[in-house]
């Protein structure tokens, strides 16, 4: 099935009451992609990412992963096909990194039995990768910020899902972290996984993505090429503010924020 596009968002609808959160949005991705969700507080990035994962049903509309939908599939079923790393929240319970890491092996463990030894050799090979094999069996509490998003990514990844849906990976990083978990996304989509990441810091996406998906108030304003689509233009529209888009020596372009014009802090 090699033109089925790993990722099909058709007319997605999402209301909250008489809210609507997601007004129709239609998309598709293919595989081995990077992909930027981006687009200002409350246009409806989670949402999407929620309702793709089942987190919430849509109100209309349908969503195919590898060219299955997802209405009426298993929760085991899908959490093979596709993996949620939500924004940071962490739970207050006494869980290690590995008891966290082998969650992410729950849709292959038999309902009777304990994980396998093999499910143990796959979480512990993903705590090398991640680099996070000497921090196994401490408490998630107290994981700095980095070691936290690296294994909330290594628990999804253990999943082996085709598509990982990223929230904010980076929002509470330094930009040494930053670039990390950005090597780290990008060194799984050369194993032809499909990232979907919702990122506020633009200049990183428009560096590590393939592809990004502008939104605004639940719809979708533009797809593109970063390099391309990214503009001053587009920047004042979706988000209303000045802003410079410069480019690096080496071709990166870089988002410099300048005024917000219609601020409430202007009458302060
Ligand atoms: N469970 C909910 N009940 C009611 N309204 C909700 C719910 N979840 C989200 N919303 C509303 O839907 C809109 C979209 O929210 P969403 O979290 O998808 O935005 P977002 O683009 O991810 O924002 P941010 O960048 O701030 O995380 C917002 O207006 C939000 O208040």
């Amino acid at each position: 099935m090699d033109n089925v596009p790993l990722l099909e968002v058709k007319n997605l609808k999402k209301c909250y009451g008489d809210f609507e959160a997601l007004k129709g949005v239609s998309y598709s991705i293919g595989s081995g992609q990077m992909v930027g969700l981006i687009g200002p507080n409350g246009c409806g990035k989670s949402t999407m990412m929620k309702c793709i994962c089942k987190i919430h049903e849509p109100t209309s509309g349908e969503i195919f992963i590898d060219g299955e939908s997802t209405k009426g599939k298993k929760a085991s079923a899908l959490a093979k096909l596709v993996a949620n790393v939500p924004a940071e929240s962490r739970g207050t319970f006494g869980m290690s990194v590995m008891d966290l890491v082998m969650l992410g092996r729950h849709p292959y463990v038999d309902s009777i039995w304990w994980e396998s030894d093999d499910d143990e050799n796959v979480a512990m090979d993903a705590m090398k990768r991640f680099g996070l094999d000497h921090l196994k069996d401490k408490q998630l509490s107290m994981l700095s910020s980095g070691e936290y998003q690296r294994a909330m990514i290594a628990k999804a990844y253990v999943q082996s899902p085709r598509l990982m849906l990223v929230d904010e990976p980076t929002s509470h990083l330094d930009m040494k972290y930053k670039l990390e978990v950005m090597e780290y996304l990008q060194a799984m989509v050369k194993t032809d996984m499909t990232i979907l990441v919702a990122e506020h810091d633009i200049s990183l996406m428009a560096r590590y993505c393939d592809l990004c998906i502008i939104m605004k108030k639940g719809e979708i304003k533009t797809i593109g090429d970063p390099k391309k689509v990214i503009t001053e233009e587009l920047i004042e529209e979706v988000y209303e503010v000045d802003a410079r888009v410069g480019t690096d020596p080496d071709g990166e372009i870089y988002i410099l924020p300048k005024r917000f014009r219609a601020s409430n802090a202007n009458k302060f």
